[in-house]
């Protein structure tokens, strides 16, 4: 099958933007994580699938240090800065001015937005934690926000409830792009959507991704959908990378008999039918 995709180029001669290495995860007596390598190349989409319980999550909070790694080290490398960071060894402060540049838009967009909280707070709270003032004003920057969301200043004063399930992933993902991060991971962002609003959001951040040069993690469970947004797919199974590679490799000529199954587990992306988006750019179906 041709692929469908038109990737942003990615150069990968260059240093990874970000790099784990030998990640441990131990709970107890039993280790989670063994030992994984993962370099993230600035400008690119890395997918990690792999069968429920395999340590996906585990590893992309690990590489954002939202858990602790029992052992290993994950080094960020700041674009234009000529530095790097040794995110495990950084304090407390060091890690909060982190945040900013790492974020995370998790699977359920309605337990990861607060009820009690307008739209305006939950997309003010990443500049009040951060004690930052949007350069451009307040509310110019909640609108250009809700705009790359494909959303409208009307939401402002509106609750979650008032929105569906893809609205409220659009405005969980402004909230993570609030702060212009150079890294965002996506933990399975459409799994709880319908298909096709699944491929709504998948569009759109593609799109903010185009548009702002993000380096992405993306979890999922559907291979169609990684082989369609990746660069690369790393395949983990039980807490371990078995394999990586780019996505044409890992995706039509899979060395592991687990990613074999994996692939056969999930359908080919249909053409697209006349209710979805052209094939291109556009995702034809989640
Ligand atoms: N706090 C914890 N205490 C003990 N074990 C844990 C904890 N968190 C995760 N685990 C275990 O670590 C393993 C990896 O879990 P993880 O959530 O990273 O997998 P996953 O591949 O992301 O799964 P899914 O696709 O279902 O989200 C699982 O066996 C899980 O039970």
């Amino acid at each position: 099958m041709e692929s469908l995709q038109v990737l942003p180029e990615v150069d990968m001669t260059a240093a990874p933007l970000m790099e784990a290495r030998g990640l441990v995860k131990d709970y107890g007596r039993v280790r989670v994580i063994d030992d994984v390598s993962l370099s993230l190349y600035r400008g690119e989409t890395l997918g990690l699938v792999g069968e429920s319980g395999s340590g996906k999550s585990t590893v992309a909070r690990m590489m954002l240090r939202l858990i602790e790694p029992t052992a290993g080290s994950v080094v960020y490398r700041p674009h234009g800065e000529g530095k790097e960071i040794d995110v495990l060894g950084c304090s407390r402060t060091e890690m909060r001015r982190l945040r900013r540049r790492l974020s995370i838009v998790f699977q359920d967009p309605y337990a990861a937005l607060d009820p009690r909280m307008t739209v305006r707070q939950i997309l003010c709270e990443p500049f009040a934690i951060h004690g930052e003032q949007p350069e451009e004003g307040v509310d110019a920057r909640l609108a250009a926000m809700l705009k790359d969301v494909e959303l409208d200043a009307s939401a402002l004063p509106r609750y979650p409830h008032e929105f569906s399930g893809g609205q409220r992933q659009r405005i969980n993902i402004a909230r993570a792009l609030a702060l212009r991060p150079e890294v965002l991971v996506l933990d399975e962002p459409v799994s709880a959507l319908d298909v096709s609003v699944g491929a709504q959001v998948i569009n759109l951040l593609q799109e903010q991704q185009r548009r702002h040069g993000l380096t992405c993690l993306f979890i999922s469970h559907s291979m169609p959908l990684v082989r369609y947004l990746c660069h690369r797919v790393a395949v983990m199974k039980r807490g371990r990378v078995v394999e990586l590679g780019p996505w044409q490799q890992v995706c039509e000529r899979p060395q592991e008999a687990y990613t074999q199954q994996l692939l056969a587990a999930t359908p080919e992306l249909p053409a697209a039918g006349p209710e979805l988006p052209a094939a291109g750019p556009e995702l034809p179906l989640a």
